[in-house]
């Protein structure tokens, strides 16, 4: 039913797409119900028109939005966040990128966090639970990856198949490297490796190291693009992270476990100044390096400082009030 309503009208008219679309500042606030067709229309616009059984794309797309829980942050509209990330760079950082890598780069970044329960891996080990038993490392990531795998070759939703079976499993075999480095503890040492290259100006985009370093890279700056957004947004966004991080230390809490101080909403008035402490800890050096890889890429790190001077401000405020 969903299904026949999207492939009869997969198109948004350009008068209906949102203003700041095509910018890394476009968020989907007012947008929800046309999130497919702007999917589909990225995907179209990059790998070209017809490329994909229409009727498969609208299944695959509407199949991974329901695939998405209801939850605070790690939801349907967060997978198409990253996916639009994503999509700007292909479209303006200046590098070239094959087609493997565009459709890897799409569908992975739209399915990135498909089935996520808005707890984090160490939730899953520190509860020993079932989870975290099936993987050692990265368990939610790989659970993410197993969960696109099974949709991609659920009946209809196989929109790889006018791939060879080289190309296909070649293309999985991409789809699960974007997906399994959006897990975070995987970017420290992976920006230490890309740093350490630049330093010595030695980055060179045709080793495959390095090019593999950057799709990383290109993959926790999407992953991350909410810390980038203007203002007003990234205030909304956050008190939603923080409320799923909140469910995480109250069931820790049921367990006997102490959360991460940014995960016990008793440190609530902490936010601004936790937040701090995330974009120089994480954000601002990940952004520094895109940039030096990407320099078109500047958006992202301006939007990011432009969010950091906010939450100083708003953390000068809190400890004001505390003092008077
Ligand atoms: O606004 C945030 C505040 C804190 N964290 C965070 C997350 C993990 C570890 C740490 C650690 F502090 F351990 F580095 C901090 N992430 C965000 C954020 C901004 C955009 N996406 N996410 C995100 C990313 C991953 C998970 C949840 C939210």
């Amino acid at each position: 039913e969903e299904v026949r309503k999207l492939v009869s009208n997969p198109y948004v008219p350009e008068e209906q797409v949102p203003a700041a679309f095509d910018t890394y500042a476009f968020f989907c606030y007012g947008h929800e119900e046309i999130l497919p067709q702007l999917f589909i229309r990225m995907v179209e616009q990059t790998l070209g028109k017809d490329r994909f059984e229409m009727e498969k794309l609208c299944r695959f797309t509407l199949t991974m939005r329901k695939n998405y829980r209801p939850i605070q942050y790690h939801n349907w509209q967060h997978g198409f966040h990253v996916a639009h990330c994503v999509w700007r760079m292909i479209e303006s950082c200046g590098m070239e990128f094959t087609w493997m890598e565009k459709i890897g780069l799409l569908i992975g970044g739209l399915a990135h966090d498909v089935d996520h329960r808005g707890y984090n891996n160490d939730f899953f080990k520190k509860l020993n639970l079932p989870m975290a038993n099936l993987y050692t490392t990265s368990v939610m990531e790989q659970h993410h990856y197993k969960q696109t795998v099974s949709i991609l070759q659920a009946e209809g939703h196989d929109i790889l198949s006018s791939m060879s079976s080289e190309e296909y499993r070649d293309i999985l075999n991409f789809i699960r490297t974007v997906i399994i480095n959006t897990d975070l503890a995987l970017y420290f040492p992976n920006n230490k490796f890309l740093s350490g290259l630049i330093e010595k100006d030695e980055f060179d985009i045709k080793l495959k190291p390095h090019r593999d370093g950057l799709i990383s890279l290109i993959m926790t700056a999407s992953d991350l693009c909410a810390i980038t957004k203007p203002w007003e947004t990234q205030k909304k966004t956050a008190k939603l992270i923080y409320e799923e991080f909140y469910m995480q230390g109250d069931e820790e809490k049921k367990h006997g476990i102490q959360p991460l101080p940014m995960m016990d909403r008793l440190n609530e008035k902490d936010i601004a100044k936790q937040q701090v402490g995330f974009i120089n800890f994480v954000c601002k050096p990940m952004y520094t390096t895109l940039v030096k890889l990407l320099p078109k890429t500047e958006p992202l790190l301006s939007g990011c400082l432009v969010c950091k001077d906010n939450w100083e401000k708003e953390a000068a405020e809190v400890a004001a009030a505390g003092t008077s």
